[in-house]
């Protein structure tokens, strides 16, 4: 089974505003509420690609229960610890705008909410998938998905984290099986500028060193680069040129990972369904639907490239 981790799960409003001005009434052209969050996105693409997950975490409030109930509408299993205080937050997104966002910190976690999400994941076992995605809640330990990954050590999990800065260093000595910083996450952990194929790979090379088994690099409209743990680096240029809304497009790609992977245990495969979910999630209004994915899929190019 297929299991996403979403700490922190938020309602994103995801606007349009033409010709935003800062200090103004601004008003939407257009504007939509759907379930966020990392992990949770991970969940619906993987449904959307006819692949069945279960999506865990905490929630609280309406907003919380709006989420839970958005899920279930979607057809995805939630397990979903609900918390009696505070709300779950609601990110702002300007599509008009691409990349400009505000997302919220999250409400407390009480210490035995989150005992109960490890209970929780110490039913887990060989076989299974585990997604742990996202940032996590302000008052939570910030090594938090290190300590999951200590205790799943001996379980023969599956793991795949998707996380930025300690959250995701912290992890790299449990070798976990997929991480997918974009490569400009990438950059800020080693301090530089990154924006061509070329310069990620050393980078990339070094989270390997550090024990992540195969690094997915996503580059938005560049595309992405894989190293995998054969030792091969693949390249791809980005399979859309017009996008509507990236919101959850990296999200895509490690759901297109797991499909590709699932399907074939090939890492070529693997990439080419991860950058073709990614390019569909982004060229599309929501997150991408299968059909969408087979017609990106057809204009992944990829080039092997030396490390
Ligand atoms: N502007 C874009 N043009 C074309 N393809 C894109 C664009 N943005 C994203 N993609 C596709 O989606 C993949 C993942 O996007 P990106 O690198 O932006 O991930 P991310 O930063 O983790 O995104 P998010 O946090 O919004 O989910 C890219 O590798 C690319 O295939
Ligand atoms: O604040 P985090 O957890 O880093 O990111 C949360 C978030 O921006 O990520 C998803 C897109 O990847 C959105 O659905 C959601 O709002």
């Amino acid at each position: 089974m297929i299991y996403t981790v979403t700490l922190n799960p938020s309602l994103d409003y995801i606007v349009a505003v033409d010709d935003f001005k800062l200090g103004y009434t601004n008003r939407t052209s257009s504007e939509l509420m759907l379930p966020g969050g990392k992990g949770t996105n991970v969940s619906i693409v993987l449904k959307n690609l006819g692949i069945d997950s279960t999506a865990l975490g905490f929630v609280a409030g309406f907003t919380g229960d709006e989420i839970v109930r958005e899920l279930e509408e979607t057809g995805i299993n939630t397990d979903f610890i609900k918390m009696k205080d505070g709300i779950s937050r609601i990110n702002l997104k300007l599509s008009s705008i691409d990349g400009t966002e505000i997302n919220g910190q999250g409400p407390d976690i009480p210490k035995e909410q989150l005992d109960k999400l490890m209970e929780r994941l110490m039913l887990l076992g060989e076989g299974d998938i585990l997604v742990l995605a996202g940032s996590i809640p302000v008052t939570m330990p910030s090594d938090i998905y290190e300590q999951i990954m200590k205790k799943l050590q001996d379980k023969d999990v599956t793991i795949i984290v998707d996380a930025t800065k300690d959250l995701l260093l912290n992890v790299l000595k449990y070798h976990p099986f997929l991480i997918k910083p974009n490569h400009h996450e990438l950059g800020e952990i080693f301090g530089v500028e990154l924006s061509e194929w070329e310069d990620v790979v050393p980078y990339a090379k070094k989270l390997q060193e550090m024990g992540a088994v195969n690094v997915l690099v996503s580059m938005g409209g560049k595309g992405g680069v894989l190293l995998s743990e054969d030792g091969k680096v693949v390249a791809t240029k980005a399979t859309v040129s017009v996008v509507k809304n990236s919101v959850g497009a990296g999200d895509s790609s490690v759901a297109g990972f797991i499909a590709g992977w699932l399907q074939k245990k090939d890492f070529d495969y693997a990439f080419s369904m991860a950058m073709a979910t990614g390019g569909a999630s982004a060229a599309s209004d929501y997150l991408a639907t299968k059909q969408e994915v087979e017609e990106s899929l057809k204009r992944v190019d990829l080039k092997h490239i030396a490390k």
